[in-house]
């Protein structure tokens, strides 16, 4: 999570522009997702520019004024500049090159794009010369402020300690941004140790690609608060998300393997994973793998016998299918041992596969073990 200044200051733009469209919402709509370079159909047409200083009593860039590029280059180093010409609410924009690589969309005033370094520049130059542009500036510059305040924007902070603080935005100067913790305190820090976070109606999601801001504190707060609800599954998409409750959950049985093949419940469950690969299986006919990964202790085999029962239960639990669900016990009983991580470890790999007759019943398993390369937990 080490990000450039420049690109920390981009995730607080997308921040301050999805709260921007936010307001313009009816207010039961979720906040407009921000720009993601991988998913051009879900970007907004237009990003507005980070106000990285809210002072408002300068009314035109001081400094020399200067030609081509030099001008851009003391507008980036002199953010009073930038952001007295360019505010978030200002109609153009600067295009800087050294944008970070998740932002490759440069500002669009509207109807107006800046294609040219040069074209910008003289932009520049003609507004800073406007005297009335700058007075509107001045009164944009300050409903910029007034929003961010009254809107109290959240964020997570990286703090010395080096964890994530949950905190809201009281105001932003040049690179600095002061911070109110929820203990009261309030915090001085660096524009580059903020990342924006989701809205509280994003609290708990079950699936991360809801959320609006996908940084590292946004979901490990998200995983973190299922997790202390006992919701120990979550989707990302289509991959399934799974953490070892170390406890007894009662989220496994009959009644839970009827309603995901009835499709009445769809929360995220190692049982809804098995059910779309039985499901795709049958539709397409073609063979399906689920792939269950994680560190010694992260609940592998667990969440392979929930599979392995789910499937199984789904055929009818024929005298084959109990023999195949009962090879486990064998396995287990040669090849686990206790270690520092798991009193029940599996000291080998296992490819067990599966095999569904036409109509859909289990015909034959296979169950290929190997050993664990040195110098696995
Ligand atoms: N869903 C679950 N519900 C309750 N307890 C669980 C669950 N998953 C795992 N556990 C507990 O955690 C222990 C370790 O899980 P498991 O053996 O599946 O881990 P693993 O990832 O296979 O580890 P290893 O790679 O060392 O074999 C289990 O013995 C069980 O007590």
């Amino acid at each position: 999570m080490d990000s450039g200044t420049m690109s920390l200051r981009s995730s607080l733009e997308e921040m301050l522009d999805s709260l921007r469209r936010r307001g313009e919402q009816p207010k039961d709509l979720p906040p407009a997702l921000p720009a993601r370079p991988n998913a051009r159909g879900r970007l907004p047409s237009a990003r507005r520019s980070l106000p990285v200083d809210f002072r408002i009593e300068s009314k035109t860039p001081k400094g020399p004024k200067k030609k081509g590029g030099e001008i851009e280059d003391w507008i980036l180093k002199n953010g009073e500049g930038a952001i007295f010409k360019n505010g978030i609410f200002g109609r153009k924009r600067i295009r800087a090159e050294n944008l970070p690589e998740e932002s490759p969309y440069f500002e669009m005033a509207e109807g107006n794009r800046f294609e040219g370094r040069d074209e910008k520049v003289d932009d520049l130059e003609s507004q800073t010369a406007s005297t009335s542009s700058a007075g509107r500036s001045d009164e944009k510059m300050k409903n910029a402020a007034d929003y961010v305040l009254k809107k109290e924007l959240r964020a997570w902070c990286w703090l010395p300690t080096g964890k994530w603080e949950l905190g809201k935005v009281q105001s932003i100067s040049g690179n600095n941004a002061r911070i109110l913790l929820s203990d009261a305190k309030v915090l001085t820090v660096a524009v580059e140790n903020l990342s924006p976070a989701n809205p509280v109606m994003l609290d708990n999601v079950d699936d991360l690609i809801k959320l609006s801001y996908l940084n590292e504190p946004s979901v490990l707060h998200n995983l973190n608060q299922r997790y202390s609800h006992d919701m120990i599954y979550t989707k990302a998409g289509r991959i399934l998300i799974a953490f070892n409750p170390f406890k007894d959950i009662p989220l496994y049985g009959n009644d839970y393997m009827v309603a995901y093949k009835q499709k009445t419940s769809d929360s995220p469950h190692v049982y809804a994973v098995a059910d779309t690969a039985f499901s795709e299986m049958m539709r397409d006919g073609t063979s399906q793998s689920i792939v269950i990964s994680g560190e010694s202790g992260a609940g592998k085999t667990e969440t392979a016998k929930f599979a392995m029962q789910y499937l199984v239960a789904g055929c009818g639990g024929s005298e084959m299918e109990c023999e195949i669900l009962q090879t486990s016990c064998i396995l287990e009983a040669f090849g686990n041992a206790k270690t520092c991580r798991n009193d029940n470890s599996s000291r080998f790999g296992k490819l067990i596969e599966l095999h569904f007759n036409p109509s859909g019943r289990i015909c034959g398993a296979k169950i290929e073990t190997c050993k664990l390369s040195p110098g696995t937990n």
